[in-house]
């Protein structure tokens, strides 16, 4: 005998662009995102019984996602993500929880003779904000906001050294050295109990997305880095501080290693050490460093 065990459907890759218009002063706004809509609820049925009769079609979730696109901002991302995970509950009474991801990519803002250009944009970089909205009936909304993409190099002002040495050691210690990688960082709000508190405090999601982003480029290049995992900290901490609503904070990031490579075949060419101008980056192997920084208190664990 077996049993459904857990079940969610929907849409994924659902590509949405709204563009905001302001016809005084001529200046348009744009957003793109990726959404992703999956539900839950009393939908067993359609797996163990093949009753089409509670699936709400994905094609109608995409739909959904379009109508409510043109009917409601769709900034702050936290916002709107929750303002749609919520029409899924309250429409359809079988319907239990809606896990909405939006994924916002960047259009920044076209620089033209030294001034803001009124309708063009550029994608300086594959960076996203991306929020996870979990509606869930009965309990409320978690809402986790993300940066992904952001890649980061500093060329000195990075260190590594007494770490333990065995017989698999081989590393040497550095005073000195390339530190690279692509910041992964999110951050979780404590649970709201509905949109309207959502929206109550929508200011809050681009000032704490903005010092996140401000914070960790601030703390990459002026931290004199004793490793990774002591950066990433520093920058968890600071992110928590900024924001009374956060509960967590956490980061994840590749070690992207840049290796010196020896040229003292070449006539003896000195390339090593405080020598070392040319470099071979690394696709793989990559360290890879995880954290959560949480508020210190009993709930805190390892
Ligand atoms: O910042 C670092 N953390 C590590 O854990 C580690 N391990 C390693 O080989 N290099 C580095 N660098």
């Amino acid at each position: 005998m077996s049993a459904l065990a857990a079940a969610r459907y929907g849409k994924d890759n659902v590509r949405v662009y709204k563009v905001h218009r302001d016809e005084k002063s001529g200046i348009q706004t744009v957003v793109e995102m990726t959404v992703c809509v999956l539900l839950e609820g009393d939908i067993e049925t359609s797996y163990t019984k093949a009753d089409n009769s509670v699936i709400v079609a994905t094609d109608s979730i995409k739909n959904t996602i379009y109508i409510t696109a043109k009917q409601q901002p769709v900034t702050t991302p936290e916002v709107f993500g929750s303002i749609l995970g919520s029409h899924f509950v309250e429409k359809y009474s079988h319907i239990h929880a809606a896990h909405v991801k939006i994924i916002t990519h960047r259009w920044v803002r076209m620089n033209i003779d030294g001034k803001p250009h009124p309708h063009s944009f550029i994608k300086d970089s594959p960076e996203t904000r991306n929020v996870q909205v979990d509606v869930v009936e009965g309990k409320g909304i978690d809402i986790n906001s993300s940066i992904n993409g952001l890649t980061v190099l500093k060329s000195t002002g990075s260190q590594f050294w007494g770490f333990l040495r065995d017989e698999f050691t081989t590393l040497k210690e550095t005073w000195d050295r390339i530190l690279s990688t692509d910041v992964s960082a999110n951050w979780q709000w404590r649970r709201f109990s509905n949109v309207s508190e959502v929206k109550a405090n929508v200011a809050k999601f681009d000032s704490t997305w903005e010092a996140a982003r401000a914070i960790t480029l601030k703390t990459f290049a002026e931290d004199n880095s004793a490793s990774v995992q002591a950066t990433m900290y520093k920058m968890g901490e600071q992110i928590l501080a900024t924001a009374s609503l956060l509960e967590t904070v956490e980061y994840e990031l590749p070690n992207n290693h840049y290796f010196e490579i020896d040229l003292s075949w070449h006539k003896g060419t000195k390339n090593t050490g405080k020598d070392a101008e040319v470099y071979a980056p690394q696709s793989n192997p990559n360290g890879l460093i995880k954290c959560t920084v949480g508020r210190a208190g009993p709930k805190a664990k390892l």
